[in-house]
C-alpha cells in the first residue's frame, strides 16, 4: 500500500497577475519531506515566478503557500527563510570578496549562540561558538567538495564550484525545503554529473523536500522522482519522469517554443 505522507511544501491554487498578465494561476503542488520535484516548462512560462511566491518576493493575487500545513500569507521573505525555505538564483549571489567558508558561516546566523558582548570581548563562549561553526560549516563544504577551498575567495572559484557553493549556504540556514533556479546553467557536463550527485547526497542525507527548475532535460529526468509542467502560468501535466517525457501535450509546449 502507498505511503501517505504529510507534505511540507503545499501550494493551493496560488496565482498572480501583473497588469492583464496571468503570470501563474491554479497553481498546485504538494512536495514530501526527501522528495524531489522537477519544475518545467518553455521560456516565460512562469517557473521562476512560481520561486518568487514561493519565497514571498511576490504576494499572490490568489491562493496560498503552506509549509507544514501552516499558511504563509502575509510573510515577509526573511519570515519565508526562517520558515524553512531557502532559494538559489539563475545568477549566483554569493559575497564574492569573502572566503569560501565565511559565506557559509554568514548562513549559519540563526545558530549563533553568543551575545554581542562576546563578539566584542572574545569571550571563552565566542570561540567556542565560532569552532562549532566553522566545525559545521567546514562539514557542509566536505559534502561539496569544497573543503580543500575553504580560504579561497568565493569570487576565485570556477563557475560549477560557485554554484555548489550557494547550494552549501542555502543549506546553512537549516531550510525544510530548497527551491533550486536552474542550478546547473551554464555548467560543462562533468561539473552537471558532479552536480547531480550533489543534489541527491543532500536528498538523502538532509531529508529536505527539493523543487527543481532546469532547463537540462537529462538532469531533469534522472533526478526527479516527479515533475510538474507548466506553460502560459498554468500546469499542463504532473507525473513521473518518463509519463512526462511521452506526454503529447508537453512535447507541443516545447516544441511550439
Ligand atoms: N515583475 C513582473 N512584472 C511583470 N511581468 C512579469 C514579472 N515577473 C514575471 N513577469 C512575466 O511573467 C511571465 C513568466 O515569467 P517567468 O520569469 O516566471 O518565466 P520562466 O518560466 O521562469 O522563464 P525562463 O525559463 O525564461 O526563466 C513572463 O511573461 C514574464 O514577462
Amino acid at each position: 500500500m502507498a505511503e501517505t505522507k504529510t507534505p511540507i511544501l503545499e501550494t493551493k491554487k496560488l496565482g498572480i497577475t501583473f497588469g492583464g498578465l496571468k503570470a501563474v494561476q491554479d497553481f498546485n503542488i504538494q512536495i514530501c519531506q526527501g522528495e524531489l520535484v522537477g519544475l518545467i516548462g518553455p521560456n516565460g512560462a512562469g517557473k521562476t515566478t512560481v520561486f518568487n511566491l514561493l519565497t514571498g518576493v511576490y504576494v499572490p493575487t490568489e491562493g496560498t503557500v503552506l509549509l507544514n500545513g501552516v499558511p504563509l500569507n502575509g510573510k515577509k521573505t526573511h519570515q519565508f527563510v526562517a520558515a524553512g525555505i531557502a532559494r538559489t538564483f539563475q545568477n549566483i549571489r554569493l559575497f564574492g570578496e569573502m572566503t569560501v567558508l565565511e559565506n557559509v558561516k554568514a548562513a549559519f546566523t540563526k545558530d549563533i549562540s553568543y551575545h554581542l558582548l562576546d563578539a566584542l570581548f572574545r569571550t571563552p563562549r565566542f570561540w567556542r561558538a565560532e569552532r562549532e561553526l566553522t566545525e559545521k560549516a567546514m562539514d557542509l563544504l566536505a559534502i561539496f567538495n569544497l573543503a580543500d577551498k575553504a580560504d579561497w575567495k568565493a569570487s576565485s572559484l570556477p563557475y560549477g564550484q560557485q554554484r555548489k557553493l550557494e547550494i552549501a549556504r542555502a543549506l546553512a540556514t537549516n531550510m525544510k525545503v530548497l527551491l533550486l533556479d536552474e542550478p546547473a546553467a551554464g555548467m560543462n557536463p562533468t561539473e552537471t554529473a558532479e552536480l547531480l550527485a550533489c543534489i541527491n547526497t543532500i536528498r538523502d542525507r538532509f531529508g529536505v523536500a527539493i523543487l527543481l527548475i532546469e532547463h537540462d532535460m537529462s538532469l531533469v529526468m534522472n533526478v526527479c522522482q516527479r515533475i510538474q509542467v507548466i506553460d502560459y502560468g498554468q500546469t499542463i501535466a504532473a507525473g513521473l519522469p518518463e509519463e512526462i517525457a511521452s506526454n503529447p501535450r508537453v512535447i507541443a509546449a516545447y516544441l511550439g517554443e
